[in-house]
């Protein structure tokens, strides 16, 4: 079965590395012993997100999964840097959710954040024309770029929608969008297949109108994921009211009073909140009903839980402009579109700091490297304090500190790390 509508899509996305810096030194004619004068590296690329309005799915991620940004280039003599790596763009429709495919934390909410920076490109290595110091005048030494960030999310489309129909297959959502909805601009090219979400706008009178979405395909077992239930009721998630159409007209021997509290039921199961979302009950099709019986009980029952009810038929359109006026009056006072905040929290990489570091001496400078520590420094928030006493916790467990003692280090010398270097203290 083919079902293009993709508004879940898996991707992986890399930022580029910094490049690295140069050793070089300066020559001219007639100067004897030139400066240090290496470049630094460039500045990996990030991958930054981006809202693109024309977009109204996420079918362009189902072939392309992985998205790297440029490298940085290295850095050169005459105290040339390299050139930055070039940022990635990645354009996703507006309320598009982003998680962390590990924790399922989320991330961000590109539905009012225009762009956000997904992976942080690394920071380029310093040339060694940063590290001449009055004891450390030729430094033969530059430092190596820091890698990007790397991560694997989840990207989720949640539809902007004011208001969305619910109701079983076949009780007249789609009939009921298309007979109120006037207009169908740009949002609305979701009509590939019956199986889209569908969106219209709705102009109720003059300066009032809101964007109606039908969900389809809410079935029995939807929130447990039968069907292709469950995909939609995502959708539902924004939407400021709901309106739960039932068939009323006893066709196909079916109860109203069932159906309403089965969709409720399943608007539970998927998330508690949804069941208590405000929402107007639509009794349709009362143009065929054989007699009102159905539409009686089920009046009487959804008006005894406190919700309003509407009796239409979609299809001759009555009482369609009531309902929908009641639908905007209602919006009035609700309020606007949830937008998810973010709950990821940033954690330090796990490295295995069992693997030794490669130490150089030169002068008063100790220079230390080694791939755990690159990644490491890569992934360290600096401005911040707890992680810069993690880092340092680090460093002390790996046995840093009691080799450099071994190597003797003395109080006042340079620790340089890729770009970091301290003094020394006992
Ligand atoms: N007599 C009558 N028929 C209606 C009315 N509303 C919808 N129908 C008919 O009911 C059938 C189903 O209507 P749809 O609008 O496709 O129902 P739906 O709820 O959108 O169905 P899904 O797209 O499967 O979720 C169609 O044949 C419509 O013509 C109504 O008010 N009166």
């Amino acid at each position: 079965m083919a079902a293009p509508f993709v508004d879940t899509a898996r991707i992986t996305v890399k930022a580029g590395s910094g490049g690295n810096g140069a050793v070089a030194f300066h020559r001219e004619k007639y100067v004897a012993a030139g400066g240090p004068d290496g470049g630094d590296g460039g500045r990996g690329g990030s991958v930054i997100l981006q809202i693109n309005e024309h977009m109204s799915t996420l079918m362009d991620f189902r072939y392309k999964r992985k998205y790297v940004a440029g490298n940085g280039m290295d850095g050169q003599g005459k105290r040339c840097s390299g050139k930055d790596g070039e940022d990635l763009i990645i354009k996703v429709p507006r309320g598009t959710v982003v998680r962390d495919a590990e924790t399922n934390e989320i991330i961000c909410d590109m539905s009012e954040t225009d762009s956000f920076v997904l992976a942080r490109g690394g920071n380029g290595g310093w040339g060694n024309k940063h590290f001449a110091t009055p004891t450390r005048q030729v430094p033969r030494f530059a430092k190596a770029g820091l890698p990007g960030q790397e991560r694997q999310v989840i990207l989720e489309l949640k539809l902007l929608a004011d208001v969305g129909l619910v109701g079983f297959p076949n009780v007249g959502k789609s009939t009921l969008l298309s007979v109120v909805s006037k207009a169908r601009p740009k949002i609305a090219n979701y009509h590939f297949t019956t199986l889209f979400p569908n969106l219209g706008v709705v102009y109720v009178e003059e300066g009032v109108s809101f964007v109606l979405a039908d969900i389809p395909g809410i079935i029995e077992g939807a929130a447990e994921g039968a069907g292709l239930g469950h995909d939609f009721l995502r959708h539902i998630d924004r939407c400021r009211l709901l309106i739960h159409v039932v068939d009323v007209s006893g066709s196909e021997g079916r109860d109203p009073v069932a159906d309403f509290e089965a969709i409720q039921e399943e608007l539970k199961q998927y998330g508690p909140d949804l069941a208590s979302r405000p929402m107007i009950v639509a009794g349709n099709k009362v143009d065929i009903a054989a007699d009102r019986s159905g539409l009686e009980a089920l009046k009487a029952h959804v008006e005894a839980l406190g919700m309003p009810f509407y009796e239409i038929s979609a299809a001759s359109q009555q009482g369609t402009r009531e309902l929908m006026f009641a639908a905007a009056r209602q919006l009035e006072h609700l309020p606007p579109i949830t937008v998810y905040e973010p709950t990821y929290v940033e954690r330090p990489p796990e490295v295995d700091t069992s693997e030794p570091l490669s130490i150089v001496h030169e002068d008063d400078t100790w220079i230390v490297e080694g791939p755990w520590l690159q990644r490491l420094m890569a992934n360290v928030n600096f401005g911040d304090y707890e992680s810069r006493n993690w880092f340092d916790k680090m460093l002390r467990q790996s046995g840093l500190f009691d080799r450099l003692e071994e190597m003797g280090i003395q109080d006042g010398d340079i620790v340089s790390l890729y770009n970091l270097e301290f003094e020394y203290q006992r």
